[in-house]
């Protein structure tokens, strides 16, 4: 049982946190994982797409009947190998892909700091995958909102036409359903940024389901302490129809309001430095609170899972 072997090394060594953050292709996972890796600073943390394992480059692929979200399109024996060095604390030579053209591009030496992020279309998808994980996440955006970013992006930073990656989606959809989204069950939280019926405003609001899988922070007492309309926390249903926490965070958040919620988490994870400020920060430079708490509860889960392991504690 080569996973359960990985989750006993892991937990008798002392080795980096990891968290992961799995998603269909435009999920978001890059905007979260960005804020992450800012707040951490490059001494303490590491940032790797597992995309970068993808097994041919987009003109090969082009004359393959495989989407890039299939696992034969992807060396995943040699991602999980990474993955458990990387869980391991050692250093790894990552292949990288380049999506501004779409090339296979000179391998990257990643050293592993104290907190490790991975992010990208599978790193759930294997048992023994998942065993070198501390904390795991799935994006899960609806799905109009999702192809409304895919679009955008892929046009503007990628080199495709709109007709392209409308062709392109329903290419993928199968894959998609088989490989990607079966992986929201094994997360310990799904993220859902999503635009709220009836409401005038047009920004996103985030729900995140806190499946009991790993300890949360206490947010029943953490809201009690911060007088806030900008967050909820409520009893919802996961997709098996049992119950689950879930935290709300509203898309109208006053800042000031969602400021509150934000201290109060950083305060409950008892670190002495001043909340990051690059939190929240779109690529546009634009502020976006459920964003910025999203980010926040992700990093108390990584810092507190680096924490836990240290050996005076
Ligand atoms: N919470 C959000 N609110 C508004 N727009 C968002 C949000 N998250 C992501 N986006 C938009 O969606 C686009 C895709 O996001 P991002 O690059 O983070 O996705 P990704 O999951 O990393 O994509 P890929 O796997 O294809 O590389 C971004 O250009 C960004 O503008
Ligand atoms: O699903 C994706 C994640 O970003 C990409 O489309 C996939 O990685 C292939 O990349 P590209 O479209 O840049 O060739």
């Amino acid at each position: 049982m080569p996973h359960k072997l990985m989750r006993m090394r892991r937990a008798e060594s002392l080795r980096p946190a990891m968290l992961a953050i799995a998603g269909d292709s435009a999920a978001g996972k890059t905007t979260i994982t960005r804020g992450l890796t800012e707040a951490l600073g490059a001494d303490r943390s590491t940032a790797v797409c597992v995309d970068d394992y993808h097994r041919y480059d987009r003109e090969e692929r082009g004359g393959l009947p495989l989407t890039p979200l299939h696992p034969a399109c992807n060396h995943v024996q040699i991602m999980e190998q990474h993955l458990q060095l990387l869980a391991m604390g050692q250093p790894i030579l990552k292949p990288v892909y380049d999506h501004r053209d779409g090339s296979l591009v000179r391998p990257r030496l990643v050293e592993p700091r104290d907190l490790v992020i991975v992010e990208g279309l599978l790193p759930l998808h294997t048992k023994l995958a998942r065993a070198c994980f501390d904390v795991t996440v799935y994006l899960d955006p609806p799905e109009p909102i999702r192809r409304e970013w895919k679009i955008t992006r892929d046009i503007r930073q990628r080199g495709y036409t709109r007709e392209q990656v409308l062709t392109e989606l329903a290419r993928r959809e199968a894959d998609s359903a088989a490989f990607v989204r079966p992986q929201q069950r094994e997360a310990d939280i799904v993220v859902r940024f999503e635009r709220i019926e009836g409401r005038e405003n047009r920004s996103l609001s985030a729900t995140l389901l806190l499946r009991p899988t790993i300890r949360h922070p206490n947010f029943a007492q953490i809201l009690s302490r911060a007088t806030t309309s900008a967050v909820h926390l409520k009893l919802t249903r996961d997709s098996d129809g049992g119950p689950v926490d879930a935290l709300h965070i509203h898309g109208y958040a006053d800042p000031l309001e969602a400021d509150v919620v934000a201290k109060a988490i950083w305060h409950d994870l008892g670190v002495p430095e001043p909340l990051p400020v690059c939190l929240g920060l779109m690529e546009d430079g634009s502020r976006n609170e459920p964003l910025r708490i999203t980010q926040l509860i992700l990093l108390h889960h990584l810092i507190r899972a680096g924490v836990w392991r240290l050996p005076d504690e």
